[in-house]
């Protein structure tokens, strides 16, 4: 997309002098952002710093105590519950806690929100999971239980879920914690995938600029209260301020598998599922 079609609407997500905090207690300061269509916005900054708190505000979990937060161009301090429901299903969020729920499957996990919120087949939506499932390198983990995968799989599976009503925006909280150095860059570049194929507005906290730069539009770095820099990665990496140098550090790289590999059980699940949904 260019940036010509980029902005030829208004942004998804707008952040005008917002300032958020918790009762009295002020976290960040005269902050401005803009998120828009097609766009990936990583937000960094040290431990504490608000960006979670940033999150929030964009769904509408806490309220600016000063300045203007929209989201699909609607003021969110001014929504109606109804109105803010609505936002909220045309976004998928993956918080850091994202839990999967452990005494489901894996493909169940991710069945979960279409069966809740959308009319699909059973049919449709064995094939919408595989797909998503496809998409994180977990197709032949499907007819696993959320006890026989690892954390950093479980990550892969909460993306999948995250996507799988196929979202407007996106909001990660740290989607490459707990990823090893293969499956974080996989990661990266499905999230930048996605965010094209999808054309939705992504916004990812991450501490790890390496990855998160190669995929962004553009970078915003807070701390100390406030908004420290913004710009596109070369901009910010190019900056002279020293808290945003602090956090430039080298990626890494090792041997390890991305793809679940094929067994008999998978292909028997499937063909067993396959059956059932007919
Ligand atoms: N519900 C809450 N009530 C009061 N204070 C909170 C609440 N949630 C977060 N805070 C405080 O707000 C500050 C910012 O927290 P936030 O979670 O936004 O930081 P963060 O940048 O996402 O940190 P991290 O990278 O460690 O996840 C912290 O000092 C935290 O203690």
């Amino acid at each position: 997309m260019t940036a010509e079609s980029r902005h030829s609407s208004p942004p998804v997500i707008r952040f005008t002098d917002v300032t958020l905090g918790y009762d009295t207690r002020v976290i960040l300061r005269d902050l401005s952002l803009e998120v828009n269509k097609g766009e990936v916005v990583a937000l960094i900054g040290g431990s504490g710093s608000g960006k979670t708190t940033l999150l929030r505000a964009a769904t509408g979990q806490i309220r600016a105590q000063k300045g203007t937060v929209t989201v699909f161009d609607q003021d969110v301090n001014r929504m109606t519950p109804q109105q803010l429901g609505a936002a909220r299903r045309r976004m998928g969020v993956l918080f850091q806690q994202g839990a999967l729920f452990t005494d489901l499957s894996v493909f169940s996990n991710v069945a979960f929100p279409l069966r809740e919120l959308s009319n699909d087949s059973e049919a449709v939506i064995l094939e919408k999971v595989l797909d998503k499932l496809d998409q994180v390198g977990l197709k032949r983990a499907a007819h696993l239980s959320v006890s026989e995968i690892s954390g950093g799989m479980a990550r892969r599976v909460a993306l999948a879920r995250a996507i799988v009503l196929e979202p407007e925006i996106i909001l990660f909280d740290e989607p490459f914690a707990g990823l090893d150095p293969i499956s974080l860059g996989m990661t990266a570049r499905l999230i930048r995938s996605l965010t094209d194929k999808l054309g939705c507005a992504t916004v990812l906290i991450t501490h790890d600029l390496e990855e998160s730069f190669l995929i962004a539009d553009q970078v915003y770095m807070v701390g100390d209260g406030s908004l420290v820099v913004s710009g596109t990665p070369d901009e910010v990496r190019q900056s002279d301020n020293s808290l945003a140098r602090q956090f430039l550090k080298g990626a890494s790289s090792g041997p390890v598998v991305f793809e679940y590999p094929p067994s008999d059980d998978f292909d028997r699940w499937l063909s067993r599922h396959r059956e059932g949904v007919k």
